[in-house]
């Protein structure tokens, strides 16, 4: 049976929206008939003021950019970010006092925002993502089985590789896999690149390492290296549009929840 809820369309605005993932979202939504209310981007943003629909190349949707997010805000069921980590505290604070659902994506956060999302999410249904496929979603359970299964003979070292303009390293995707290895192999120790005499290595070490070029939109390669045989499960995104899809997916599923936190196992 129908809800009356499901038979409305959904009303998204989208935080970040001049942007790569951001003009990503708004495409899918305007594709699969969510209702985009909002287009938020920077304070001074080139964007600010054009229509969104033309920003992200899914035709003219009369809703206008603009760096006000109140306003911005306004009449959404779901805000869907995608910005920069230093904008989502201030999101967070808007979206609560309006009562407006939010699945963020944005990472390299502190853990002062991490406490953010969790104050937020006494309000209003939070979900916050490293990252809204799901292939990673499966490579995280599949890293942490292997991991047990393989035992402390094995090493375990995490390599993602990213496009020359992203801005946070270790990627978020990298640091939640290196999250789901330590629940399996509790005492593993991050560490984050090597240089100079280090010494072999430490068997409670776990290597995250970022690497930065070209036009690469996401690979992240979980080794499990051991004595004459070793593993590597990866993940490659070979397009944006995955991750927009996950979180529109995210917001659909959030839609008359209760306030709290939820993760993308709660929306798949
Ligand atoms: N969870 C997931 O699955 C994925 C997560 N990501 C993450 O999403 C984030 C965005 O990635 P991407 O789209 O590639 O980055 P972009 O730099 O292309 O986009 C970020 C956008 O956020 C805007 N922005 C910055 N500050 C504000 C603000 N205060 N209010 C509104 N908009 C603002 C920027 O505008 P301006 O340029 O004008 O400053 C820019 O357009 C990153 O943290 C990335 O790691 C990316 C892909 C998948
Ligand atoms: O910045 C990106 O592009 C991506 N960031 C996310 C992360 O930091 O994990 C997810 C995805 O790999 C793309």
């Amino acid at each position: 049976m129908t809800t009356p809820e499901e038979a409305t369309p959904l009303k998204i605005a989208v935080h970040g929206a001049g942007g790569r993932m951001g003009q990503s979202v708004l495409r899918l939504a305007v594709a699969a008939g969510i209702q985009v209310v909002g287009a938020i981007v920077s304070r001074g943003s080139a964007h600010h003021g054009r229509d969104a629909g033309e920003v992200a190349a899914a035709g003219h949707l009369g809703v206008e950019m603009s760096d006000d997010l109140s306003a911005g805000l306004l009449g959404a069921d779901v805000v869907v970010d995608f910005s920069r980590a230093d904008a989502v505290p201030r999101l967070l604070q808007l979206a609560a006092r309006a009562n407006v659902a939010v699945v963020s994506g944005t990472t390299g956060l502190d853990e002062a925002t991490d406490r953010l999302l969790d104050e937020a999410a006494r309000h209003v249904p939070i979900l916050w993502a490293p990252n809204t496929s799901l292939g990673v979603h499966v490579l995280s359970q599949l890293a942490a089985d292997a991991a047990r299964l393989l035992g402390p003979d094995f090493d375990v070292e995490i390599v993602e590789t990213h496009h020359r303009a992203k801005v946070d390293a270790p990627s978020g995707t990298a640091v939640r896999l290196a999250q789901a290895v330590r629940v399996a192999r509790e005492g593993l120790r991050p560490v984050h690149g090597r240089q100079g005499l280090v010494g072999p290595r430490d068997p409670e070490e776990m290597g995250i390492l970022a690497i930065r070029g070209g036009d690469v939109i996401g690979d992240h390669t979980v080794h499990l290296l051991g004595p004459g045989e070793r593993l590597e499960l990866t993940h490659r995104a070979t397009n944006r549009d995955l991750f927009a899809r996950g979180a529109l997916r995210a917001a659909g599923a959030l839609r008359g929840r209760s306030p709290g936190r939820y993760t993308m196992s709660d929306v798949i």
